[in-house]
C-alpha cells in the first residue's frame, strides 16, 4: 500500500542488460539496533548511512515515545540523545510499529525491564505475527503482556518494577527474539544468558559491545552430542555510552540488484560497500556454489563489520543445489529471491528447513509458490520446505500477476523476475517496498530495467 493507503500496482518486463553501480541503502537490522541502542545510550549517537524505510523510520517513532531525542539531519545523517538503560519514560500513545517485526520485537524487549506500560500495534500483517516468542522469554523477567489470542498485537506489555536476570534457550532460530531478550537483560541486575543453537546473525552482540557493555559469546559442545551451541552472557545495568556509527549497505537489499543480474543477459553490475558479516552472506555463497558470476572485491572491515564490493554478471550456467538446511538463518530473507534465480537455472534448488518463511511479513513459501506456478515455474513446497524446477536460462515464461500480501521481498522478487521472463511480470502492490528498499524503483531502472506503475498489461492469469 502506498502511504494513502492505495495498493501500487507495478510491472517488469525484459529489456537490455542491467549495467552500473548500484548504491543500496544501509542495512535494515543494524539501522533499528542503533536508534534503539543510541536511546538507551548516555550521550548523543550520531548515525550515518541509516536506512530511511518505513520499518526503521517506524523504530525511531518509538524511541522518541519514549523519551529519546531523534534528529534526523538529511542525507541519512541522525543523533539521537539517549536517556540510558533504564531511563525509558511511559509513552503516551500507542506505537505504531507498521510492517516491521524487528522494530516491535527488539522494542517490547528494550522496555520490558523498565517499570511503563507501553501499547504495541502493526499494520494488517505484522497483527498477524507471533509476539509469543518473545513475550514468553520477558515474561521470565517479570514483564506483562496482554495481546489478543495467540500472543499477536495489538499488545500492551507492562515492565517489570523488579526485573530478574533470565536464563534462555531459544526455542526457534531468531535474532528478534534473542535481541529482545538481550535488550531486556540490559536493565536486569545480574548475568542474562541467551543459549543459540543456530547462529543467527549477532549485530546485536557487537553493537552492544561498542556501546560498552559486558557481553560474551561462547561456543561449547550442545547438550546432545551433536554439533555446538553458542552462550551469550549479558552483564546487567552497564552504563552504555553514545557511539558514532556509519551504518553498512544491506546485503539483503543489494540481493535484489544482484540477482536481477545473474539472471538477466549482459548484466554487469556492481554493488558497492555490502556489509557480509558471516551470519548475513548465505545467499552469496549459495550463488556462488550455484555457479553463479559473482566476485567480491575490495573486502575490508568497517565498523567492526566486514564489507565489500559485490560485481554480478550475467550467469546462463547457474544449476540447481540443495541448499543446506543449516545455512537458513543466514539467508532467511533471501529465499523469495533465490528461488527466482532458481526457476532460470538448470536442475532442482532444494532448499530445507525453511519453516520460518511461514510466519514473516506474509507466508513467504506460500506467496512464492503461487506468484512463480502462475508464471509458469513448477513448484513443489512442505511444511518447511520448498524446491523449484529450474527451467534454464531464458525459459522463464512469466505473463502472471503476483500477490504481494503486503510483503517488500515478495514484490521486490517478482519484479526481479519480470526483468529476465518471457512476458512481462506484474505485481500488485509494490507500496510494502517502501518499508526496506524506497529507492529499488529508481535504482533498478537507473540500470536499466523496464519497470514500470501500473500492471492491466502484464496479462496472465492472477496469482
Ligand atoms: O534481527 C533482525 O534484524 C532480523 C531477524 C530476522 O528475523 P527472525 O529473527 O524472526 O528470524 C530477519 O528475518 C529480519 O528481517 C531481521
Ligand atoms: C522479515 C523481515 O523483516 P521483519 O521481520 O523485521 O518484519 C524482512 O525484512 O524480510
Amino acid at each position: 500500500m502506498s502511504a494513502h493507503g492505495q495498493p501500487v500496482p507495478m510491472h517488469a518486463r525484459r529489456a537490455g542488460p542491467l549495467r552500473g553501480q548500484a548504491d543500496v541503502p544501509g542495512d535494515k537490522s543494524i539501522s533499528h539496533r542503533s536508534l534503539i541502542l543510541g536511546a538507551l545510550s548516555v550521550g548523543e549517537t550520531r548515525i550515518t548511512g541509516l536506512l530511511e524505510g518505513q520499518d526503521v523510520l517506524d523504530t525511531a517513532a518509538a524511541m522518541a515515545a519514549f523519551g529519546a531525542q531523534v534528529e534526523n539531519h538529511g542525507g541519512g545523517s541522525w543523533s539521537v540523545h539517549g536517556v540510558g538503560v533504564g531511563g525509558f519514560a511511559e509513552p503516551s500513545q500507542v506505537i505504531d510499529c507498521g510492517n516491521s517485526g524487528t522494530g516491535v520485537r527488539l522494542v517490547m524487549g528494550a522496555m520490558a525491564t523498565t517499570p511503563v506500560t507501553a501499547s504495541f500495534t502493526g499494520d494488517a500483517s505484522l497483527n498477524k505475527r507471533p509476539m509469543g516468542r518473545v513475550t514468553d522469554p520477558l515474561a521470565l523477567f517479570g514483564a506483562r503482556a496482554y495481546g489478543r489470542e495467540g500472543g499477536r498485537l495489538p499488545m500492551t506489555l507492562v515492565g517489570a518494577a523488579e526485573p530478574v536476570p533470565v536464563t534462555y534457550r531459544l526455542p526457534v532460530a531468531s535474532a528478534q527474539v534473542k535481541s529482545a531478550v538481550l535488550l531486556a537483560g540490559l536493565n536486569a541486575p545480574g548475568e542474562t544468558v541467551v543459549i543459540e543453537r543456530v547462529p543467527t546473525r549477532d549485530h546485536t552482540e557487537r553493537m552492544l559491545a561498542g556501546f560498552g557493555a559486558e557481553i560474551e559469546t561462547v561456543e561449547r559442545p550442545a547438550e546432545d552430542g551433536q554439533g555446538s551451541e553458542h552462550v551469550i552472557t549479558l552483564r546487567g545495568r552497564p552504563e552504555l555510552r553514545a557511539q558514532d556509527i556509519a551504518v553498512p549497505r544491506d546485503p539483503s537489499s543489494a540481493a535484489f540488484p544482484v540477482c536481477a543480474a545473474l539472471i538477466t543477459e549482459g548484466s554487469d553490475v556492481l554493488v558497492p560497500n555490502i556489509g557480509l558479516n558471516p551470519t548475513r552472506a548465505g545467499l552469496f555463497t549459495t550463488l556462488q556454489e550455484m555457479g553463479a558470476d559473482l566476485t567480491f572485491e575490495n573486502m575490508r572491515e568497517e565498523g567492526g563489520e566486514p564489507v565489500a564490493d559485490l560485481r554480478a554478471r550475467y550467469s546462463p550456467d547457474m544449476k540447481g543445489i540443495a541448499v543446506p538446511p543449516a545455512r537458513a538463518a543466514s539467508m532467511i530473507d533471501e529465499y523469495p529471491i533465490l528461488s527466482v534465480v532458481a526457476s532460470f537455472a538448470e536442475g532442482e534448488t532444494v532448499m530445507d528447513g525453511v519453516e520460518e518463511l511461514r510466519v514473516k511479513e506474509c507466508d513467504r513459501i506460500d506467496a512464492m509458490a503461487r506468484g512463480l506456478e502462475a508464471c509458469g515455474v513448477r513448484i513443489e513446497e512442505g511444511p518447511a520446505r520448498m524446491v523449484v524446477h529450474g527451467m534454464g536460462p531464458g525459459g522463464v515464461p512469466g505473463g502472471a500477476t503476483a500477490a504481494t500480501r503486503l510483503d517488500h521481498r515478495i514484490a521486490m522478487s517478482f519484479l526481479c523476475l519480470g526483468m529476465a521472463a518471457r512476458q512481462p511480470v506484474a505485481v500488485d502492490d509494490a507500496g510494502p517496498v517502501v518499508t526496506s528498499f524506497p529507492i529499488f524503483e529508481t535504482l533498478m531502472r537507473d540500470l536499466g530495467a523496464d519497470l514500470r506503475r501500473g500492471g492491466a498489461d502484464a496479462g496472465g492469469q492472477g496469482a
